[in-house]
């Protein structure tokens, strides 16, 4: 299940992920917001980790303007590992290598389509479990 949250500046792109999620029976929850008046990305970004680290869901999905923001709001917390991508590049990178369990996105960065390229690299792609890899992710969760 993917926690799926938003400010109003990532309304329009969390709308269009969520049809694509639809369309390919991806289970998700919308914690908001629903409407494109002004609100605190960290009010979203703290739904979706409450939700992470409930277990009710098992990653998330944080959209933005910039994604900078609701990030900062997510990785303030342990256990979460939020990643901002851009390209799926890294988008890729950071499951293989840091078991990613958020992907940040900028709503007021990124087109659509490049976005959707993004989601779905990020959730098609697992964790390596290589042992170099295991070990630096323990760090971040214990140090
Ligand atoms: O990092 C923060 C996000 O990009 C917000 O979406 C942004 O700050 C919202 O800006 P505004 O309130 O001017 O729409």
């Amino acid at each position: 299940m993917i926690a799926v949250g938003s400010d109003h500046g990532g309304l329009e792109l969390k709308k269009f992920i969520m049809k694509y999620l639809d369309e390919a029976k991806i289970e998700y929850k919308d914690l908001g917001t629903y409407t494109s008046g002004s609100v605190d990305y960290p009010v979203y970004g703290k739904r979706v980790v409450d939700a992470i680290l409930s277990k009710e869901c098992d990653k998330g999905i944080l959209i933005c303007g910039t994604g900078i923001g609701i990030s900062i709001m997510a990785n303030r917390y342990k256990g979460i590992r939020a990643a901002l991508c851009s390209d799926c590049f890294s988008a890729e990178a950071t499951r293989l290598h840091n078991d990613a369990n958020v992907l940040a996105l900028g709503g007021r960065v990124l087109g659509e389509e490049l976005a959707l390229k993004i989601v779905k690299t990020f959730l098609e792609t697992p964790f390596s479990e290589d042992e170099r890899h295991k070990r630096r992710v323990e760090m971040l969760e214990n140090f």
